[in-house]
């Protein structure tokens, strides 16, 4: 197979070494040439996945003629605001009917589009096959090969099929789910819930008020899915409860470490401008908290991240107000 990832962060690192060690021909599509001749002559991305030496069959290319000539399978990694965009610039490059497999995990602000759709409006006319891989995998620990499962939400049996066998390997388990809207929203979602629980650890509000937000939160991402269409048992899942784990207690989420940031007095410019990797929940709380007033749709934690990320609202005002709601049935 011949396998082309998009986007040289963490993410479509760990994915590019992991499908070249297992035998496929990969090419990992770096923006910026210096930087993919250095992962080429380096075997290593430093800036993204420090420490770890790459497959030495994985090539890193600037160059999308040369990443996008032939390929079987594209997989996206690309921060989920700038997706659009990227996949506009490299169109032409793209076989008839391409293979998708994105592992970005947001909601684009503004259009509240999930990735699907940014995908099928980017590439409309050359009737991409999508699929949405998502679920609890930390890149570091994938790139390690630590014990990891995800899910791929996927509609079309055939791309599936060939996505999941893919993506297996004896360290990666692969589940398969139909409903993408709630595998789309799951991974996006968990990402705002992961800056609440860091937020709350960073004030010190304690074990029971980070369970509390997981299960809330939880209840906050079902509900916006199923005003969308997705199925609820969707967010029982490794997309939504897997992640949720995941995320808002481990600390190498950056999600999370946003929110320990600000929950420990930062601003959110100062705690931006010290991460060199991408934070989805950021943007993702703004388009979410939009897209829930337009839906008319209650999102209590969402608008309380947004109000201490983008008003300066304190944390415990917040938590004040969460705490404070009307008293209604769990
Ligand atoms: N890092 C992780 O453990 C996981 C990340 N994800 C998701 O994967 C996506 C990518 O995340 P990471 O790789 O971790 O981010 P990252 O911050 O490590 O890297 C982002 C990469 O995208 C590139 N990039 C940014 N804008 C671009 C553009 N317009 N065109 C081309 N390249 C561009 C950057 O140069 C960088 O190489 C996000 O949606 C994230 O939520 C999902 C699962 C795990
Ligand atoms: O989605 C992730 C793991 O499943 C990565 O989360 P962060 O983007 O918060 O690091």
């Amino acid at each position: 197979m011949h396998i082309a990832v998009l986007g040289g962060g963490s993410w479509g690192t760990a994915l590019a070494d992991m499908l070249a060690r297992k035998g496929e021909r990969v090419r990992l599509w770096v923006r910026n040439a210096e930087a993919a001749r250095e992962i080429s002559e380096t075997g290593m991305n430093a800036r993204y996945l420090p420490g770890h030496a790459l497959c030495p069959a994985l090539e890193a290319r600037s160059d999308p003629a040369e990443v996008l000539h032939g390929t079987d399978c594209v997989v996206l990694a690309i921060p989920c605001q700038s997706m659009d965009g990227c996949l506009r610039d490299l169109r032409g490059f793209f076989p008839p009917a391409p293979r998708i497999v994105c592992a970005s995990k947001g909601v684009e602000l503004g259009t509240f589009r999930t990735m699907r759709q940014v995908v099928e409006d980017g590439l409309a006319g050359l009737t991409p096959r999508y699929a949405i891989l998502s679920g609890p995998s930390f890149a570091s620990e994938v790139a390690a090969c630590r014990p990891t499962a995800v899910v791929l939400g996927c509609t079309d049996p055939d791309m599936a099929d060939f996505a999941q066998h893919l993506f297996s390997t004896r360290h990666l388990r692969v589940y398969v789910n139909d409903d993408v809207t709630g595998v789309e929203l799951g991974g996006a979602v968990k990402n705002i819930m992961a800056i609440a629980s860091g937020i709350a650890d960073g004030v010190g509000f304690g074990e029971n008020a980070r369970a509390g937000l997981i299960t809330r939160g939880l209840s906050e991402m079902s509900r916006l899915g199923a005003a969308l269409g997705a199925r609820p048992e969707t967010f029982m899942g490794l997309s939504g409860l897997g992640d949720l784990v995941l995320t808002c207690t481990g600390d190498q989420s950056r999600n999370r470490r946003v929110g320990l940031a600000i929950g420990g007095g930062k601003t959110l410019e100062e705690t931006l401008a010290n991460m060199r990797n991408v934070a989805e929940g950021v943007k993702t709380t703004q388009a979410v908290r939009e897209l829930g007033l337009k839906l008319g749709i209650e999102l209590p934690i969402t608008e309380q991240v947004h109000a201490v990320l983008f008003t300066g609202k304190d944390p415990a005002g917040a938590v004040h107000e969460l705490m404070n709601r009307p008293l209604r049935d769990e």
